[in-house]
């Protein structure tokens, strides 16, 4: 039976590399993909990993109906044996009906990547919606850690390495950007919930209102 799977994580947690070695083991016997994105880091039209792998694929606009681009691309004799959906977080709640129908109605599987939550912690709507409707939902099993080891399962947005709670819900950015930028770090719940990030905890220990006194 085909199935719609929501490869879930945080950021930087593997989930781009998962998806170009899903393609790359299928194409290696002759399937075909479809492949979304939208908003890769690479730029439109883009599905890129941090490993230095990137591939071509469709970048999905605001008001794109996925299955319709299926049965037009199928309908003129193309082929597609499969779709990957990338950064499926973007994608909105009703192209996630749609990922499901192209799953039950043409009957090809459907393997949609993406975080869950943003970075207040809240569900993205196209994550949600995957939530709602996938057959499967698999945490992806390389994870990512939070400074402290602790595993990673929030995404901090940071403006000079201080973790932010304002802002629009879909800023493009990393985990590796310069420190005065806008960019992002995996956390555990712990950290994530007391805004603790690495450069804050380590300002925090270098503190002198934190060293221990000493007795003499
Ligand atoms: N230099 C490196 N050597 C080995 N693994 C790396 C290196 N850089 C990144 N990675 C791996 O790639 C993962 C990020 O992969 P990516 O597919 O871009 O993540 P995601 O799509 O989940 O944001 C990291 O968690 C790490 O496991
Ligand atoms: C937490 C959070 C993330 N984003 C953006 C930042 C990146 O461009 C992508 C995630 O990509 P990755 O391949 O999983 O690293 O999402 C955002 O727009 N808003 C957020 O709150």
């Amino acid at each position: 039976m085909p199935e719609l799977v929501f490869f879930s994580g945080t950021m930087d947690c593997g989930k781009s590399t998962l998806a170009l070695q899903i393609e790359h083991n299928r194409s290696a016997r002759g399937l075909v993909g479809m492949i979304f994105t939208r908003n890769d880091r690479a730029g439109e039209g883009k599905l890129s990993s941090r490993l230095g792998l990137v591939t071509d694929a469709v970048e999905v606009g605001d008001g794109a109906d996925l299955y319709a681009h299926l049965v037009d691309h199928l309908s003129q004799g193309r082929r597609a044996d499969y779709v990957i959906a990338d950064e499926a977080q973007f994608l909105a709640p009703e192209q996630i009906d749609q990922l499901a129908r192209v799953v039950d109605d043409l009957e090809l599987d459907v393997y949609a990547f993406g975080i869950t939550t943003d970075f207040r912690s809240k569900l993205f709507p196209g994550s949600q919606r995957l939530v709602e409707l996938a057959d499967r939902v698999e945490v992806l099993q390389v994870e990512a850690l939070c400074w402290c080891g602790a595993r990673a399962t929030h995404n901090a947005r940071t403006v000079g390495g201080v973790m932010v709670v304002e802002g629009a819900q879909v800023v493009v950015g990393d985990v590796t950007g310069s420190v005065d930028e806008v960019g992002y770090e995996v956390l555990c719940r712990r950290h994530h919930r007391r805004r603790m990030t690495a450069a804050t905890a380590h300002a925090a220990a270098l503190s002198p209102d934190v060293l221990p006194v000493s007795s003499g």
